[in-house]
């Protein structure tokens, strides 16, 4: 199950989502956007082009589900990319999830800066959100202390009481990325034996374990662009092979390292 799928279920009756994407500058929250829309910045030789960073906030409207009726198709849709070789799980416009195509879900997704000058801004945004997508970059463990405190004071708005959290553990690909358990004890997510890995075939289901905070939450290791799809010998992952970060598509996230609370 993916990570749109896992969105979806907790809003099942919902055909319209708004997923807020925060975390420090530089985690990657705009390159996921591209991932997420399979639309990685290239240039017209198809080499990929630098992202600049967010001033303000960007909104993308992604479409999945609906067995193609009116969704994107797969090649437009967003997908995301799992360890188990999959391309796609389910989420992208033509899947489903088992038994008969659920009508399409409008998801979306704001993309804010997350400069420091920035942050105050971001409550701005707060207001009617249904998911809330945390990126941090998993490359640069110095900052995890800082990006724990930023959630923590997202997550105190009255605003976004219960809304459910997804922490991105971004640039997997790069050598020295942490997994997502060090990402959720950096943050300050595992309370007191309530931290638990995700096996296959496992859906924790969310509970108490957010600084103190009652929410659904999950970690999961994710590269949204860079060509090798992650640390693929380590933890059950595959390489992948694409010639450079616009030959991919999709969000690589690897489910069978997620990590989420026990209950
Ligand atoms: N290696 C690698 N680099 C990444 C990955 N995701 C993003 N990057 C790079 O990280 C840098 C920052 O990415 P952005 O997507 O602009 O980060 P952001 O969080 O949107 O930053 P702000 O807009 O400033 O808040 C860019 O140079 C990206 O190319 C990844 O999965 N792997
Ligand atoms: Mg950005």
């Amino acid at each position: 199950m993916g990570l749109l799928t896992i969105l979806r279920k907790l809003k099942s009756r919902q055909r319209h989502m708004r997923l807020l994407l925060l975390g420090l500058d530089n985690a990657g929250k705009t390159s996921v956007m591209h991932a997420l829309l399979g639309t990685p910045p290239v240039d017209a030789d198809g080499a990929p082009t630098p992202i600049a960073p967010t001033v303000g906030f960007d909104i993308h409207t992604l479409t999945v589900g609906g067995g193609g009726a009116g969704a994107a198709s797969a090649a437009d849709a967003p997908a995301t990319r799992d360890d188990g070789g999959v391309g796609g799980d389910g989420d992208g416009g033509g899947g489903g999830d088992g038994d008969g195509a659920p009508p399409p879900t409008t998801i979306h997704v704001w993309d804010v800066g997350g400069q420091a000058s920035i942050r105050p801004f971001w409550r701005n945004y707060f207001d009617a959100t249904d998911g809330l997508l945390f990126v941090v970059d998993a490359a640069d463990a110095a900052r995890l202390p800082a990006a724990g405190r930023v959630l923590a004071q997202v997550c105190k708005e009255e605003r976004l009481a219960g809304v459910p959290l997804c922490v991105l553990a971004n640039k997997q690909d790069v050598a020295g990325a942490v997994d997502a358990r060090a990402v959720a004890a950096a943050l300050g997510l595992l309370g007191s034996g309530e931290g638990a890995d995700g096996e296959e075939g496992e859906e924790e289901e969310g509970g108490v374990g957010l600084i103190g905070d009652k929410r659904h939450w999950m970690v999961f290791p994710c590269t949204a662009m860079g060509g090798g799809g992650g640390r693929g010998g380590e933890g059950g992952g595959r390489p992948r092979r694409h010639g450079h970060p616009g030959a991919r598509r999709g969000l690589w996230v690897a489910r069978r390292r997620r990590v989420g609370p026990a209950v």
